[in-house]
């Protein structure tokens, strides 16, 4: 199956439900600056041949206009004839999306992911341990610890890419550039968003009681 395959009924649901998510996360403040990209699988999948809704690169994703998302393959060479560029981050999608078969790919800019990017950079990964919203990653167990990847945020954004292939753990859902941003997934937007939001509401807290702590200043 190939991408003229796919119908129209489809690309509308997909794009309908990536505006929604687009505007969502703008209201929340997730795209200071045109930063933050995001990304939603479409039609069937292998590792070698996949196609996912891309948003453009640059834009004003506070804005909802015709423009705002394109199609790529795995190779991230747009589907259908357009002017409009992929998102510069597109590589890192691409290769979250081979290593994983997720559904959705959303990463966004903030204060708290930059921050604890830093704080926790010599040791490559933050760690988290016991707090509820590990459960948010489908993580059950007792008092359960997750280390989250910190990559090293290269201006050559392909050059991130072999970090991801080594580093990516496929029991956590998202991973962190340096001094840049977090990239969380799941097997739909809906499961994308919950990965999101809980990895947003850890970093805050780890960077609180970093500061309780006296670990820090
Ligand atoms: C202007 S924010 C920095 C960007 O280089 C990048 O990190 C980003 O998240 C948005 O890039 P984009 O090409 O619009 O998807
Ligand atoms: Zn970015």
């Amino acid at each position: 199956m190939s991408f003229a395959d796919i119908t129209t009924e489809e690309k509308r649901r997909v794009l309908g439900e990536f505006t929604e998510v687009k505007a969502d996360f703008a209201s929340r403040g997730w795209f200071a600056g045109t930063g933050g990209n995001l990304s939603m699988r479409i039609g069937p999948y292998s590792p070698e041949r996949f196609y996912f809704a891309v948003t453009a690169s640059g834009k004003d994703k506070t804005r909802s206009t015709p423009e705002d998302f394109l199609f790529v393959d795995q190779d991230g060479k747009p589907c259908e004839a357009t002017t409009l560029k992929p998102s510069a981050e597109t590589s890192l999608h691409r290769e979250i999306y081979r290593l994983t078969g997720a559904g959705a790919i959303f990463h966004i800019h903030s204060v708290f992911n930059n921050l604890v990017s830093e704080w926790f950079w010599e040791r490559r990964a933050v760690p988290i341990q016991g707090v509820e919203l590990i459960k948010a990653f489908n993580i059950w167990e007792e008092d359960a610890r997750i280390d989250v990847p910190i990559l090293t945020n290269y201006a050559d954004v392909p050059r991130i890419v072999p970090e991801i292939t080594e580093r990516l753990d496929p029991r956590v859902p998202g991973l962190l550039i340096r001094k840049h941003g977090v990239c969380a997934w799941g097997k739909d937007a809906f499961e994308a968003k919950k990965h999101l939001e809980a990895f947003e509401f850890l970093f805050e807290y780890v960077y609180r009681w970093e500061l309780l702590a006296g670990r820090k200043g």
